[in-house]
């Protein structure tokens, strides 16, 4: 079983209303620990690759890393570029045989946005690759509190239909008001759940992504506190949400601050309970199955997504 693309998998998640969890990868343990869930709850699995990630990884590690998971287990994987800033990164990674790349054009005007998205569609769609693009704006903490800001950040559903004709891309990130990292809210967690149904019913089997989607889970960041930690105020969206999402037309989430928090508040307690131990083994290890459970506990729980595979 080779990688496999997106196609397959958006097209059953949108017809039986849940969604893939897209997880960000940076090591060895972090991929271990995800495929493992996945294979335990015989789901999808989108492996995503940030710029970060293969600038601290290497490029050439991961990917063979991930092709590696593939052999060892059968399972079928997609090998996707997150948040690609220009076009030469996601032709890198075309040639380097990832099966699906986004290119995240949000930050630049309209058509901009659209020229650049549709070049790099054009390309990838000749080697077989399929492109993930991006309308709107993520907010951050202190956005999406007045209506007019919502209106001039989140997605358009007008441009999002629009968009999608004129470049082609194959799956699109929308914002509705999540963010990444840990302090998405303020106050009491909101999505714009309206515009969401808008732009579902306005672009019918069309399948969707949400980004900075990390619950912030609770007993992560209590864990990472106790144990020597400072991550006041911390929170994400809630589960009942992600879960909402994936009836509509949200095909894929997007994960890593959760992956982040469950690898560290392991790590932080057992160096707090061990203070004698270095062997990395000794704390990757329990790290790598505190992965695998938080996994698990998606795609079963969250992302409705277990038994899809
Ligand atoms: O969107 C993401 C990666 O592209 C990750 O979002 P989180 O920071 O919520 O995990
Ligand atoms: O979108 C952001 C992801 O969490 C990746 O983060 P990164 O760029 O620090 O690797
Ligand atoms: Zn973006
Ligand atoms: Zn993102």
């Amino acid at each position: 079983m080779p990688l496999v693309d997106t196609k397959e998998m958006f097209k059953k998640a949108y017809e039986g209303h849940y969604a893939v969890g897209a997880f960000n990868v940076n090591n060895m343990e972090i991929i271990q620990g995800i495929v493992e869930a996945a294979i335990q709850e015989k789901a999808p699995l989108i492996l995503q690759v940030s710029a970060g990630a293969r600038k601290y990884a290497k490029h050439i590690y991961l990917t063979k890393l991930v092709e590696a998971a593939v052999e060892d287990t059968g399972l079928p994987i997609c090998l996707h570029l997150d948040h690609g800033a220009d076009f030469e990164i996601c032709k890198d990674c075309v040639d380097g045989g990832f099966t699906s790349v986004m290119i995240d054009g949000s930050k630049y005007p309209f058509e901009e946005n659209i020229e650049l998205t549709k070049r790099v569609v054009d390309y990838a769609h000749s080697k077989g690759v399929v492109v993930e693009a991006e309308l709107g704006k993520l907010a951050g903490v202190e956005d999406a509190v007045k209506v007019a800001a919502k209106d001039a950040t989140y997605t358009d559903p007008d441009q999002a239909v629009e968009f999608v004709e004129r470049t082609g891309c194959d799956s699109l990130a929308i914002a509705i008001g999540t963010s990444h990292g840990a302090y998405k809210f303020k106050g009491k967690p909101e999505l714009d759940f309206a515009r969401l149904e808008k732009i579902t019913n306005m672009l019918p089997g069309y399948p969707l992504v949400l980004h900075g989607a990390s619950t912030v889970i609770p007993s992560f960041v209590e864990e990472c506190n106790k144990y020597g930690g400072k991550l006041d105020g911390a929170q994400g969206v809630p589960e009942d949400m992600l879960l909402k999402a994936g009836t509509f037309g949200v095909c894929k989430i997007n994960i890593d601050t959760d992956l982040r928090l469950a690898m560290t508040a392991s790590i932080r307690k057992y160096f707090t309970e061990h203070p004698g131990d270095f062997d990395p083994r000794q704390y990757l290890g329990p790290a790598r199955e505190a992965i695998k459970a938080m996994v698990a506990h998606k795609m079963r729980d969250v992302l409705n997504c277990s038994g899809k595979a």
